[in-house]
């Protein structure tokens, strides 16, 4: 994939574009809800658009870079015959001298984090997790088809569609295998390949680069998000639609903190990782669903990582199919985790799937939860006029300082924008 050229995707103009709201923050930039006023007046198909501003590059030496990264990968999902019903797809890109932006389907249902605070006792039940699980499944299987290790899952990066169902988000850590690696994964469970020989010799230094490589990538997410000046990851993936007043204890939102209670152990001990890290993360965000709490959090990350390395998880009450499927993806070792030898399809034929129509997943018309079509909430922002992208990140320039004060209704204007 080519990083830097974006000339191929359907170009949107920036000037036509008139954000209605802020969707959220990421490390990497803000996500708006946008319609095009030159086509679609009345805003009846919005979308989310996010924009990474130029000028920040500077405090975030490799968003540009990370924001091209995660173009071209949702380009490639693009270029399938049809996209995924779980996968988002890229409806356009802008490229000016002040902004990168791109613009994808608009999930109004929030995402999987927030859904779950809002249920009893913030779990789900099992007949809801095996319908979300099998879409998230689905989602990795075809993204693993494309040679694509997500290696971002969480509840976070799990949007809920108008339509109920799933879509996955935030693909700057997705990275390919190249067809390389392929072949040199087959011989990791070849005991005639000893490490001292060449070839393994290389492919371990390989993996050991790789996961340097994902560590310093984490480190330097977190680094975004606790910029001075810049608003704490943690606050800034507060998405508005769905966050606003239910204050999420220990929210993790999009910071290093929350991702390292999803890493495999694999990538702890600079082993490398493969596609089983994705499905890890699975078995991580399975056990969230179920007990409400990830299984190896610990007071600081030191003590998380040494509880994903040494602890086996804990189940409180009877066994049953789903602690068994959990305890099948968080095998520590990744040649033995479900879904390292034949993939999705393993994970498919467990017993806790048992009876699931896998083929008919999008045929199901009332998903576990449908988000409400708050239309009053639209049109009371379409009616404000919405807003001009170029002139909110501008007023966020604006100095605070004692000498500018602004007016009552400036005020307000800006604490609907920025609260989040
Ligand atoms: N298509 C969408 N529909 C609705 N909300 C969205 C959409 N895309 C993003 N958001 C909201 O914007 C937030 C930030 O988006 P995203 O995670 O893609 O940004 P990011 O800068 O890549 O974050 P990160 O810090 O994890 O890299 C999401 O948590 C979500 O609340």
């Amino acid at each position: 994939m080519d990083n830097n050229k974006i000339s191929l995707w359907p170009e949107l103009e920036l000037e036509n574009l008139k954000a209605i709201k802020v969707l959220g923050k990421g490390a990497m930039g803000t996500v708006f809800l946008v319609y095009d006023k030159s086509n679609d007046p009345t805003a009846r198909c919005p979308f989310a658009l996010k924009v990474v501003e130029k000028s920040s590059v500077a405090i975030k030496p490799d968003a540009d870079r990370r924001a091209r990264w995660e173009i071209s990968v949702l380009n490639r999902l693009k270029q399938q015959q049809s996209s995924h019903p779980f996968l988002p797809y890229l409806i356009g890109t802008c490229d000016t001298s002040d902004y990168l932006c791109w613009a994808t389907p608009y999930c109004p249902g929030g995402d999987l984090n927030v859904l779950r605070f809002r249920q009893f006792d913030h779990v789900f039940s099992q007949s809801v997790i095996s319908f979300y699980l099998a879409e998230i499944i689905c989602a990795l299987e075809k993204l693993h088809s494309m040679g694509i290790v997500y290696r971002d899952l969480k509840p976070e990066n799990i949007l809920i569609q108008q339509s109920g169902h799933l879509t996955l988000t935030d693909f700057d850590l997705a990275r390919t295998l190249p067809p390389k690696k392929m072949e040199t994964l087959l011989l990791t469970s070849d005991p005639e390949m000893e490490p001292s020989t060449g070839p393994r010799k290389q492919y371990n230094r390989h993996r050991r680069s790789l996961t340097r490589f994902i560590i310093h990538k984490m480190e330097k997410k977190k680094e975004f998000g606790s910029h001075k000046g810049l608003k704490k990851a943690k606050s800034a993936r507060v998405s508005p639609v769905s966050r606003r007043n239910l204050n999420l204890p220990n929210e993790r939102s999009n910071s290093f903190v929350g991702t390292e209670e999803y890493v495999a152990p694999e990538v702890i001990r600079g082993d490398g990782h493969e596609f089983a890290v994705d499905w890890w993360a699975l078995g991580i965000l399975c056990y969230e669903m179920m007990y409400g709490t990830t299984p190896f959090r610990g007071k600081n990350r030191k003590e998380t990582f040494r509880k994903i390395l040494m602890m086996q998880p804990e189940f409180i009450g009877k066994p049953n199919s789903l602690t068994d499927l959990i305890r099948k993806l968080l095998e520590k070792d990744p040649t033995r985790r479900l879904g390292y030898q034949r993939g999705a399809l393993e994970i498919k034929e467990h017993q806790f799937f048992k009876g699931l129509r896998w083929d008919s997943l999008t045929e199901i018309l009332r998903p576990p939860f449908l988000p409400s079509r708050d239309e009053t909430e639209l049109t009371e922002e379409l009616t404000n006029g919405g807003i001009e992208i170029k002139d909110y990140f501008q007023k966020l320039k604006v100095p605070a300082s004692p000498l500018w004060s602004p007016s009552l209704d400036e005020c307000r204007h800006n604490v609907s924008l920025t609260e989040f």
